[in-house]
């Protein structure tokens, strides 16, 4: 029988997780629960099947995973409000940014298998980086969140030191990168493409790059030797990228996202 989920806070992540689930079929519509304080906004996920309500603690009664999807100073309350319904049969899923395992699990009955899940927006055409943590949890409950969000794109299991560092490569990415993508569509259209095209041929280039070293296992600049000529356009327009702090200012700016993260 498949398992039903319980979306708490449904904004930009929780719909695109809802939109994901349900395209990758990992369970039917009727199963998905998605909350807010407001549904109206819901409505799109709701004229698909999705039940979506107000009322958190009816959601997570209801559902074997409650994915918390609310902001980081929301979630406590959130917690408060569901921890009467919450059983040990049950398992949660925070993707909230900041707020540790040991702090979800003190508003939480003992024995409840607490998980931090790190995902991206494109979980909602299922092809997010999502990376997963947990403290103690059965095999059937890890086999059950990894079956989950392998089929919302690529997983990596890491020691929850490490979830700051993730939420700044993995789901502040898809920002950088879709800064990277808006540069190149201006450098586009500056040499002669119109804004289509530009953003066409800029997104599917980046995709291609990713692909070569996703499905190779090689290095950028091994990949990068093959493009540049010597004495050609590229060596001069990366050379040039990096006079002006290419690299510089995405480490930077990695760092700084970093930064603000641990300070809270
Ligand atoms: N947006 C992103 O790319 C990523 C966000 N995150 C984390 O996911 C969480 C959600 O982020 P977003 O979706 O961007 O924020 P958001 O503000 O779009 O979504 C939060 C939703 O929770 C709802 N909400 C607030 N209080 C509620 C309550 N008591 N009951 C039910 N719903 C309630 C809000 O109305 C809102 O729709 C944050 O903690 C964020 O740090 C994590 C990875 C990526
Ligand atoms: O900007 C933020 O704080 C959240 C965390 C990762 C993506 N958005």
């Amino acid at each position: 029988m498949s398992k039903s989920i319980a979306i708490i806070g449904g904004g930009n992540l929780g719909i695109s997780i809802a939109e994901g689930l349900l395209a990758g079929g990992f369970t039917e519509a009727s199963k998905i629960t998605v909350t807010r304080r407001n549904i109206t906004l819901l409505q799109p996920l709701q004229q698909k099947g999705i039940r979506v309500t107000d009322n958190n603690p009816v959601a997570a009664k209801d559902a074997d995973v409650v994915l918390l999807a609310v902001k980081p100073f929301q979630v406590k309350e959130v917690l408060r409000e569901i921890a009467g319904v919450i059983t040990p049969d049950k398992i949660v899923v925070s993707v909230v940014t900041g707020v540790s395992i040991p702090e979800l699990a003190a508003e939480l009955p003992s024995g409840v298998p607490v998980f931090r899940a790190m995902p991206n927006t494109a979980i909602a055409i299922r092809e997010s980086m999502t990376c997963i943590a947990f403290h103690k949890a059965g095999k059937p409950q890890v086999d059950l969140v990894m079956e989950i969000f392998t089929q919302l794109g690529r997983v990596a299991m890491i020691d929850e030191q490490l979830m700051d560092a993730a939420t700044v490569l993995g789901a502040c990415g898809t920002a950088y990168a879709m800064r990277y993508i808006r540069a190149n569509i201006q450098g586009g259209i500056e040499i002669g493409f119109d804004a289509a095209t530009a953003s066409l041929i800029a997104a599917q280039t980046v995709k291609g790059a990713a692909e070569l070293l996703l499905l190779k296992g090689t290095h950028p600049e091994y990949e990068i030797d093959k493009v540049t000529t010597p004495k050609g356009c590229t060596i001069a327009g990366l050379n040039e990228m990096e006079h002006q702090g290419f690299s510089s200012s995405l480490i930077k700016g990695i760092s700084a996202s970093f930064g603000k993260i641990q300070k809270g």
